[in-house]
């Protein structure tokens, strides 16, 4: 559980301290109040660019007329099996390219945040997640395989990194120098190996995610029947060997050389691969559903995700952002309920306090304004009240 969370220049904020009670934790503020950025500082405690997928750069806070974002750093204190956890993350320069990741104050691989907190979110954007392009689907759907199996994050970036680097060397030698083909054989056997490797686990994660959907049938969340495209899903799907699954990508690479350099993207491989959803109830896919529905989905996948991970020594924690808003009442008290009812820890945020009003003397309430958190309400289960205030 996060006990407490403190922002140095990150984003709007210039310096923010807020100690956390366990369960819901509804943050509430005017549009551009800064409670969006505190769920991003969350989300940046796990591998990735964080929940608006956006660049270490543009984290820093700059004052106006500032070019380059300044040094910056997020901190949490979790508390975990009765012992205390440091997790940190931010730049030592103003404008560095790559945040650093310090557990407990050592340096750590990025990876490591997993073995102590697996923060999953849902935005805005997810609205018309089944809609959007695929490429945000995948991304989305790699982030909840990962928060259930960590290796997966370090399996897509080995992926991705060799993809892009056999794609270099395809397109150079489409400006007459020609590639390498040993290295070319060398990246494709990489890319082939971790290729299977990602879509065993998505499709694992599938079948996981999607008993955990039909287990959730009592719930006033509308179900969906996942699938997943891609050659390599669908074999793994099958019960294909990895190695069978390994050979297929390795042919597949090979015959689109040509193709992907004359195009200059790559057109082949798992990182091509769909997230497909029908809404069961209306037997459509839910690419066709209203925004409402789509987040309706969206929630009920994360919440069968986070379900699975409740009560683990690496805790899930929700971020959710302005998800209330999208909800009528019947989902918004089934959401809060559900909460309660696992014991997560959420993080969401609203602009009307009024929205969470179920909630009330059962969540940490804290006012969002101009940089600066207050939280004035009295704790579930503390029976006083804690107030803190940081300058913004
Ligand atoms: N690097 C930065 N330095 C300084 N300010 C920043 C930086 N990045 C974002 N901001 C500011 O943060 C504010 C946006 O905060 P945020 O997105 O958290 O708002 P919000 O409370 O979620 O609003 P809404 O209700 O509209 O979603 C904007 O005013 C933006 O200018």
């Amino acid at each position: 559980m996060i006990t407490s969370l403190a922002l140095t220049d990150f984003r709007s904020y210039a310096s923010a301290s807020l100690p956390v009670s366990g369960g819901a934790v509804v943050l509430h503020g005017p549009n551009g109040a800064g409670k969006t950025n505190l769920l991003e500082a969350i989300s940046l405690l796990t591998p990735g660019k964080g929940l608006r997928g956006a660049t270490a750069q543009e984290m820093g806070r700059r004052e106006p007329g500032e070019a380059v974002g300044r040094a910056w750093a997020v901190m949490v204190t979790l508390h975990e099996d009765g012992e205390e956890v440091r997790l940190g993350t931010g730049v030592q320069t103003p404008g560095a390219a790559r945040r650093i990741v310090r557990i407990d104050g050592e340096t750590a691989p990025p990876g490591r945040l997993l073995d102590h907190l697996r923060p999953v979110w849902a935005t805005p954007e997810q609205d018309r997640l089944f809609s959007d392009a695929r490429a945000a689907r995948l991304r989305f759907f790699d982030r909840l395989v990962f928060a259930a199996d960590p290796d997966h994050a370090a399996t897509v970036s080995a992926y991705e990194k060799a993809l892009r680097e056999r794609l270099r060397l395809l397109t150079d030698g489409a400006e007459g120098k020609p590639a390498d083909p040993l290295w070319l054989d060398a990246l494709e056997a990489r890319l082939s190996e971790a290729g299977a490797r990602a879509a065993t686990a998505r499709t694992r994660a599938l079948v996981a995610l999607q008993a955990g959907i039909d287990a959730r049938g009592d719930r006033p969340f509308p179900q969906a029947d996942l699938g997943l495209t891609g050659a390599a899903e669908e074999m793994a799907a099958a019960g294909a060997d990895e190695a069978d699954v390994v050979g297929m990508l390795g042919e597949g690479f090979v015959r689109a050389r040509g193709r992907d350099a004359a195009a200059g993207r790559s057109l082949f491989g798992p990182h091509r691969s769909d997230l497909t959803a029908i809404h069961r109830e209306k037997n459509r896919p839910a690419a066709e559903g209203s925004s409402g529905e789509q987040k309706a989905l969206v929630l009920n996948l994360i919440l069968a995700q986070v379900g699975r991970l409740a009560g683990q020594k690496a805790q899930p924690v929700l971020l959710l952002d302005e998800a209330p808003a999208h909800l009528d009442e019947v989902r918004r008290a089934a959401l809060f309920d559900e909460i309660e009812a696992l014991e997560l820890q959420a993080f969401m945020t609203g602009t009307e306090r009024s929205l969470f009003a179920a909630l009330e003397g059962r969540a940490q309430f804290v006012s969002v304004e101009g940089g600066a958190l207050f939280s004035p309400s009295p704790l579930v289960g503390e029976g006083g009240s804690r107030s803190e205030t940081d300058e913004g």
